[in-house]
């Protein structure tokens, strides 16, 4: 029998992002108590950003062209990739075969063979694309009031922002959930959008050794912590609703439902 796994936070643990890979993103269905939520996921990126997903692993996105959303894949020309450990990042960007945080070679490939969103030509030319589009990796720490800290993009207030799965395991409490909202907001230019990826009611995710404690947050708190943060939300699609009910209660996490968010900073 493996040992339980100990109970933590990001703040005091750095996570494994090869473990969670392999053991949420092996395939396009996920792991199998997750039901497909990977391709629910995809589709609802894809149907944010109309002709892409590949964005799926990216926190934040700058473009220069005030794109809408429908925009946002194609316009986006510059963009800031971060985290709070950006190791893998700079890894997965340096070598071809390192840690495939950004694109999901054997998801994709997947979607492919079931007629999904990417033609087999164009996998390797959006990775190449976007690549070429990624101008800077810098770290972030979302709890913080000022989360990019680091150069170059100290004081940049940036035209779009994607952030997935990251704000709910970032912190614990709602209060604290509301600041890291508070703390991103700052990063957006009033009128830009934010694409948001998350799960609902989740109070842990194991990845590893390690079970990492999640802001247990439901559909209706969420909504109204970013109304009242001056977001307008635009669309919100919940994986209950789309696809079937959940109701898990699984060791490895206990996330009841999960979610694609877009919505709009209001601008005055
Ligand atoms: C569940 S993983 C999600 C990874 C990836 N974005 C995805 O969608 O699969 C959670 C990520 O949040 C990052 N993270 C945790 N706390 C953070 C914080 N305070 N600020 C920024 N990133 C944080 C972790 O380093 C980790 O990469």
């Amino acid at each position: 029998m493996s040992a339980k796994p100990v109970l933590t936070t990001h703040k005091d643990v750095d996570f494994d992002p090869e473990i969670f890979i392999s053991t949420y993103y092996s395939s396009v269905a996920g792991h199998e108590e997750d039901r497909e939520y990977v391709k629910f996921f995809l589709d609802g990126l894809s149907d944010a950003f109309k002709s892409s997903s590949s964005y799926f692993f990216l926190l934040f996105t700058r473009n220069h062209n005030n794109a809408k959303p429908s925009q946002m894949s194609g316009g986006a020309h510059k963009i800031t990739l971060t985290d709070r450990q950006t190791k893998h990042l700079n890894d997965a960007m340096k070598n071809k075969k390192g840690v495939q945080i950004i694109f999901l070679k054997a998801a994709i490939a997947d979607m492919i063979k079931s007629g999904g969103i990417f033609p087999l030509s164009s996998v390797e030319k959006r990775q190449d694309e976007l690549k070429r589009k990624i101008q800077n990796i810098v770290k972030c720490d979302v709890t913080q009031p000022n989360p990019v800290f680091s150069t170059p993009v100290d004081g940049v207030v940036f035209d779009a922002i994607t952030s997935s799965l990251c704000l709910e395991t970032a912190s614990v409490t709602l209060d604290e959930y509301a600041k890291s909202v508070q703390n991103i907001s700052s990063l957006l230019k009033p009128g830009g959008h934010l694409v948001l990826v998350g799960v609902l009611d989740e109070t842990f995710y194991t990845v590893g050794e390690f079970r990492f404690k999640s802001t247990c947050i439901g559909k209706d708190q969420l909504q109204d912590i970013w109304q009242k943060e001056g977001f307008k939300i635009l669309s919100l699609k919940d994986f209950n609703d789309t696809c079937f009910s959940l109701k898990r209660g699984s060791d490895l996490s206990d996330f009841q439902n999960a979610f694609v968010m877009v919505a709009k900073k209001i601008e005055g």
